[in-house]
């Protein structure tokens, strides 16, 4: 192993102690910032993260409410709920959980949020807020990702970054924060022909697909800073990523684990945006 590892565990622990340190202070002044997670049907996979998020929310201090649903609650039900979160004071950030059963319009229950409680950064607002540079919520994985840069001290700017993966969530907003921080930007998906050809020429490899071992170290420039967003899980039961670990870090100069590395500092950035709508509400309130 040549490649030195961003340990997003480590950096997560630092990100929430400020986290915790913050919320204590607002806490103090009377307001005690609240994140609420709805979570419908019962995908296992949906049940660990979710109590993970909530978990998290308590060590720093944060209230949390968990709402969970039976897989057969209408769209209108859940509209429902989403409104009544909208209002509720002591709620800063709404997060539904994906996926969500086939008979519910995910796109239409993500913009029932009101964007500011939008803490996953999904809504069309928050999207459109980061494509044109205005204040609004970063999605978490991506906002993640860039945090894992600024921790290794890497200066993205002039450098060239090769996104695997365009989804809404990862890779799309991945690639607006790198062209924002002054990278070029490169974005592969399943129809790109050469991935290869691409990846050799990147500084830096965010692999968002969802398929293990997406880059390999034949893929990957000496040197380079491989963020690995996959979270996969292999024939006997154990998590996974999109890189195949064992090769590309003896090839580039830095690499994310899985796990250990963006999952964690997902719900990290979830606490950060929370407290932060939970800071602007104290601001409006005065
Ligand atoms: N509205 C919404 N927002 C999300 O942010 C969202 C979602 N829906 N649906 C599902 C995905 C998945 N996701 C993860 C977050 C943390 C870990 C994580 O902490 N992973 C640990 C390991 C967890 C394990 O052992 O299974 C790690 O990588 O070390 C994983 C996955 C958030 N998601």
């Amino acid at each position: 192993m040549t490649a030195q590892l961003i340990d997003g565990n480590a950096l997560s622990k630092k990100l929430r102690g400020e986290v915790a340190a913050r919320a204590a202070a607002l806490t103090a002044k009377g307001l005690k910032p609240g994140l609420a997670v709805v979570l419908v049907g019962d995908n296992p996979a949906s049940q660990v993260y979710v109590r993970n998020k909530v978990k998290a929310c308590e060590e720093a201090g944060l209230h949390s409410v968990l709402e969970k649903y039976d897989a057969s609650l209408t769209e209108a039900e859940l509209l429902a709920r989403v409104e009544a979160l909208n209002q509720d004071p002591s709620i800063h950030g709404i997060l539904v959980q994906l996926p969500l059963p086939a008979h519910i319009d995910a796109h239409k229950v993500i913009e029932a949020i009101a964007p500011e409680k939008d803490v996953d950064g999904f809504h069309v607002a928050s999207a459109g807020a980061l494509m044109v540079g205005q204040e609004g919520f970063k999605p978490c994985t991506p906002y993640g990702c860039m945090k894992m840069l600024e921790f290794i001290g890497y200066d993205t700017r002039g450098k060239h970054a090769v996104v695997i993966g365009r989804s809404n969530i990862v890779g799309k907003p991945m690639a607006m924060l790198l062209l924002q921080a002054n990278a070029t930007v490169t974005v592969c998906h399943s129809a790109t022909p050469d991935l290869a050809h691409f990846t050799r020429q990147a500084d830096i490899v965010v692999a968002a697909v969802g398929k293990r071992n997406v880059l390999t170290a034949d893929m990957v420039k000496p040197g380079a800073v491989v963020l690995d967003v996959g979270m996969n899980r292999t024939e006997d039961g154990k998590l996974c990523g999109d890189v195949d670990f064992a090769g590309v870090s003896q090839v580039a100069g830095w690499i994310t684990p899985v796990p250990g590395g963006v999952g964690p500092m997902t719900i990290t950035m979830l606490l950060v945006n929370t407290m932060e709508s939970a800071e602007r509400a104290a601001a409006a309130r005065g």
